[in-house]
Parts: structure tokens; C-alpha cells; sequence
């Protein structure tokens, strides 16, 4: 993607009359500055005692002056003079303020689409894609796009003001302005390296900061692990390494910047002194005409180094909104097709899986082969089988996550594809093996799953799930669970996964080895809860247990992605000897 190419497509997602003012604004500032230049030609040669009237642009300003009823003298210029830098400075800071909130909104607006596109994308692909590389995306590189627009801005606003500053010298010589220009592009064309490693600077700094995120944040999440194996020293060295890279990438492009700024301060003097040798002795440029170019050329090539080093910084940030388009275009592809209008299924309904057949990509074996089974409404049906027979896959494609390569998912006899799909998982609950609890308060962590519910609600949740001692603690529902609920026991997270998902009184709830971390007696009250909903909603247990099986109206064995038997825990038991 080329400068041009980004700029127009993030300018295009800001409204137009905004776009629209903020270049109107760079005009007006441009021209006013221009106009400012053009009265010192006149001012110069009143000061000098000379005549104020000696060329085509003094004639044209008194007649505009004479319009004015205004004389042509040195403090009518100066006058002229001071309020056209303050109006220009007026609209400078109106452009600055313009050009900061569309800055800034453009990226909130990216980020936003961003964090989205991912929360609304296929599971099956956000799950083999890496979390701590979207985490730099909406944060790092987000922020990178915010520097590359405002940089880019700053490079349309000079652009202009150049364009102003060079009709004022075309106006007054067009030899000198041609040979400056011509000076001031070859410096700039020279430069064109410089830009081009910009570009690739970019690009490593890209991989840099990903490989820093993913450091960061895979340190931070395994830190219990970390400190057990006493592996802190590789973290720490891996950290440090990246941190060296993220230097390098970071010195190496202030060395490029700053060294085009040397090289162009070095030419512009050399070109400015080459006007003056060959404007004084050759072309007898009148003085005050000379001065002034001196003066405007004097600004013209900072604006010409501003303008390189505008475009190294735009260059430099390309990479991020490259990465972020990406990441856009992917999320489309595999977008998660949403309901506009969410029908019910009535609790009543039964689920049928119809020849399901779902293959991961890179493996050879399929997770599910033609499975069929069907779970009647109000039932419990008990899934076992080895380690990797295809349990929780089964329960991605019972509860609307995944999507069947082939086959179907039918509720109450409709078939759930497409929008369906997010649909029917509202009236899901899944209860997994490692329960997520954010760090915050209990209540928080329970409301998450239902905003409304009463305090009244959550203890009758909380006692059906047998985790009344959350009741018991000293701050009770007011209780800080920390980081992934480290401060709680593995089976009160368990526990409470259970009573957040009871609080959602959903259709089908899941149970995928969500009791394996619970003592004898709390598996034995929660057992008991699950049964006490038997004839409520229908419920799917995944484990190995015994003890949950024989509860089971039915029981599914599975192995390498196939349904083996099934029946009730009496008629299956006596075809898998292995799993009494
Ligand atoms: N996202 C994935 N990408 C690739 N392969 C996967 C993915 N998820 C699961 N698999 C593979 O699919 C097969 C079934 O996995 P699944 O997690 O459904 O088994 P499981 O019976 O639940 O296992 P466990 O009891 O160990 O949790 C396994 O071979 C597993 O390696």
C-alpha cells in the first residue's frame, strides 16, 4: 500500500464535510501566510526609502489598499502585516484541533472495528489464530496508525503551505524559484533510500513489538508454572532480547530520520547560498525582491526537510494499518453470520445431530465422523471417551460454536445453521473444566452472564451450584477473586462457573468435566443440583466418572471421532469393559 493509497482509505472512513473543512483550513492558513510574504517586498522597499510601487505586486496590493481607503505606508503594512500571522495563526489552531479529533476518532473507529470484527469471527478460526498478536494489533499498532495519521496530516497541511510559498516566489522571480525548487527536489529525491528503509523499519519494528507482546504476555499468563519450574530466568532473558530487538528497530529508524535531517540542512544552506552568489552577482536581483526570497526560501526548505520527515514517519507507520486492513479482511472472511431477530426454541425442543462430521485443519483425522445422536428435551445424556475422542468438539457443535463441515445440528427439528447459530446460544450454558473468572468481585463475575439478575437470583444460583460459601466469606458477593480467580479454590471456580451458568436458565446446559476439580462432598451436592434440574432442562455431561454416568438417561461413548455405543449406562456398560 502506498502513502496515497492509506491516506484515502483512512481519511475516506472520516466524514467528509470534516475532511472537507480541515483542507479548507490549510488553504486559508496557506494563503494567508502567502499573502503575508507578499507585503514585505513593498515594506522592504518603504523602509528603504525607496518607491513602494516599483513592480506588478505592489501595483496590485494599493489598488487594494486604495479599495480600503487605506494609504500605503510602512505602518499600514506592518499593520497588514501582523494581522495576517494572526490569522493565520487563528486558523493554524483551528486546523491543529481539527486535525487532532479526527486523528484520534479515526483510530478509536479502527480500533473499535477491530476488537468487533475479531469478538464477531468464526470460533474455529479465532481459536487458531494467536491472542497476544490481535492484543498488539488493537493496542501497538492501533496507536502506530494514530502516529502515521497525524504525521500524514501534518504532511498535507505543509504540502499546501508549500505550494502558497512557492506561487509568493514564482510571483516575485520565477529563475530563482525554479532553480530552488529544482535543488530542493533533488535533495529530496536523494532521500528516496531513506524512506524506502523507513518502510522496512516499519515493517521489523511490526514483528518486533508482536514478539514482545507475545513474551509479555505468555510470561505473565503461565507465571505460577513459571515460578514452580524456576524458569523465571528464561522469561526474563527472552524479555530482555526482545526488548534489545525493540531498541535496535527503535535507534536504527531515529539514526535514519535524523541523518536525512543533517543532510538536508546541509543542502538547503548550500542552495541558499548558491541563490544568493548567483542572484546578487548574475541575475542583479533587486535587494528587497532578494531578501525576500531569502526569507521564504529561508522556510521553504524546513518545510521541505518537515515534508521528508513527515513522510519517514508516515512510512514507517504504514506497516501497522497494512496489519490492521489484514486483520479486517480475515475477520470478514470469517465472519460469524449474526441474527437480526432472535427466535426460542422452547425447552421442550429436542437436539439431533445428523451425520456431523467436523476436520481441523493440519489433521489428518477427522475430530467427528459422522456422528449422529440425539438428545431428547429435558434429558441427561452423559458423553465419555478417551483423550481426544472428540468430547469437547461435540459440545463446540451442540452448543452453535462450531460450524459442521458436513452434516447437521437440528433443535426441535429446524436445522441450526448460519445466524441460527448465535441464536441458539443464547439458550445455551456451558460450564468447561477450567472456569474464566475475571478479576473483579464475585456479583461482577456472576452478572456478566445476566446483567438483570437480582441479588435474590444469584444466592438461589449459587446455592443450586452448592457454592454457598460465597455467602460464607467476609465480603461476600463483594469478594475480589483476583486474576483468573487465583484467589479462589479450584472447585469454588468451578462451583461458581456452575452458578453463572444457572443464572442464565438456559435450554441446554454442558458440563465438560466441570467437576473434576471438586472434593467427594462437593461433587456430591453438585451431582445432586444437576439431578435436582433433571426434567428442567436438558443437560449434557462430559466426563469419565462413574458416578456421573449412571444417572445418565443415555450415554454416548466416543472414540477417534465416532460414536461406539450408546444406550443407557446398563446396555453400554457391558460393550466398553474399559470404562467401569
Ligand atoms: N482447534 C483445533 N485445531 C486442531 N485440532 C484440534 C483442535 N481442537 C481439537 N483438535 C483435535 O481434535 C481431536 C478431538 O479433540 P477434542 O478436544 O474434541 O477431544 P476430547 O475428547 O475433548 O479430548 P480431552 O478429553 O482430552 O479434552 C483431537 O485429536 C485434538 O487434537
Amino acid at each position: 500500500m502506498n502513502p496515497v493509497r492509506a491516506a484515502s482509505r483512512v481519511l475516506g472512513r472520516a466524514p467528509a464535510s470534516r475532511v472537507g473543512t480541515l483542507l479548507a483550513l490549510m488553504i486559508l492558513g496557506a494563503l494567508t501566510e502567502g499573502a503575508g510574504f507578499m507585503l514585505l517586498v513593498p515594506l522592504l522597499n518603504l523602509l528603504g526609502g525607496g518607491a513602494a510601487r516599483s513592480n506588478g505586486i505592489e501595483r496590485k496590493l494599493t489598488s487594494v489598499l486604495d479599495l480600503l481607503h487605506l494609504p500605503l505606508t510602512a505602518g499600514v503594512l506592518l499593520a497588514g502585516f501582523v494581522a495576517l500571522v494572526s490569522l493565520r495563526a487563528a486558523l493554524q489552531y483551528g486546523r491543529e484541533r481539527l486535525a487532532t479529533s479526527l486523528q484520534h476518532g479515526l483510530v478509536d473507529q479502527l480500533r473499535q472495528q477491530c476488537f468487533h470484527a475479531l469478538l464477531n469471527s468464526e470460533w474455529r478460526w479465532l481459536s487458531s489464530t494467536r491472542q497476544a498478536d490481535q492484543a498488539n494489533l488493537l493496542l501497538t499498532d492501533a496507536s502506530r496508525v494514530g502516529t502515521g495519521l497525524h504525521f500524514g496530516l501534518a504532511l498535507l497541511a505543509n504540502t499546501v503551505a508549500m505550494a502558497a510559498h512557492l506561487a509568493v516566489a514564482l510571483a516575485l522571480s520565477w529563475s530563482l524559484t525554479v532553480a530552488a525548487l529544482a535543488g530542493g527536489l533533488a535533495v529530496f529525491a536523494l532521500l528516496a533510500g531513506q524512506r524506502g528503509k523507513a518502510l522496512q523499519l516499519g515493517r521489523e519494528l511490526g514483528k518486533a513489538n508482536r514478539a514482545m507482546q507475545r513474551t509479555v504476555q505468555e510470561s505473565l499468563g503461565g507465571i505460577k508454572l513459571a515460578k514452580i519450574l524456576r524458569a523465571e530466568g528464561q522469561h526474563e532473558a527472552a524479555f530482555a532480547r526482545h526488548m534489545a530487538t525493540l531498541r535496535i528497530q527503535q535507534h536504527r529508524f531515529s539514526a535514519s530520520s535524523a541523518l536525512g535531517q543533517a543532510l538536508f540542512q546541509a543542502a538547503g544552506a548550500a542552495l541558499l547560498a548558491a541563490y544568493l552568489y548567483f542572484g546578487l552577482g548574475f541575475w542583479h536581483t533587486p535587494v528587497p525582491v532578494l531578501v525576500t526570497l531569502v526569507f521564504i526560501f529561508s522556510r521553504l526548505i524546513p518545510l521541505l526537510m518537515a515534508a521528508h520527515q513527515q513522510l519517514h514517519q508516515v512510512l514507517h507507520a504504514l506497516p501497522a494499518l497494512e496489519e490492521s486492513e489484514r486483520l479486517l479482511a480475515e475477520c470478514t472472511r470469517h465472519a460469524e453470520p449474526t441474527a437480526a431477530a432472535r427466535p426460542n426454541w422452547p425447552v421442550s425442543s429436542d437436539i439431533e445431530l445428523d451425520a456431523v462430521t467436523v476436520s481441523y485443519d493440519g489433521r489428518e483425522r477427522p475430530a467427528l465422523a459422522s456422528v449422529s445422536a440425539a438428545f431428547r428435551a429435558r434429558t441427561t445424556t452423559a458423553i465419555v471417551g478417551a483423550s481426544g475422542a472428540g468430547k469437547s468438539t461435540l459440545a463446540d457443535i451442540l452448543m452453535g460454536l462450531l460450524a459442521p463441515d458436513s452434516g447437521k445440528l437440528r433443535v426441535g427439528g429446524e436445522e441450526i445453521r448460519g445466524s441460527l447459530r448465535q441464536a441458539w446460544r443464547a439458550q445455551v450454558a456451558y460450564v468447561p473444566q477450567e472456569t474464566y473468572l475475571f478479576h473483579a468481585t464475585i456479583r461482577e463475575n456472576l452478572l456478566w452472564a445476566r446483567p438483570d439478575a437480582t441479588d435474590a437470583e444469584l444466592a438461589i444460583a449459587l446455592e443450586h451450584a452448592a457454592a454457598g460459601f460465597v455467602l460464607d466469606l467476609p465480603q461476600g458477593l463483594d469478594t475480589l477473586v483476583g486474576d483468573g480467580g487465583v484467589l479462589l479454590s479450584g472447585g469454588e471456580r468451578q462451583r461458581l462457573g456452575l452458578a453463572r451458568a444457572l443464572l442464565c436458565k438456559p435450554s441446554l446446559l454442558i458440563l465438560d468435566e466441570a467437576t473434576s476439580a471438586l472434593d467427594i462432598d462437593n461433587e456430591m451436592r453438585v451431582r445432586k443440583a444437576i439431578e435436582n434440574l433433571h426434567g428442567e432442562l436438558t443437560v449434557v455431561l462430559i466426563g469419565h466418572r462413574l458416578a456421573t454416568l449412571e444417572h445418565a438417561d443415555q450415554v454416548i461413548v466416543l472414540g477417534q471421532g465416532c460414536v461406539l455405543a450408546s444406550g443407557t449406562w446398563t446396555e453400554v456398560r457391558p460393550l466398553q469393559p474399559n470404562l467401569s
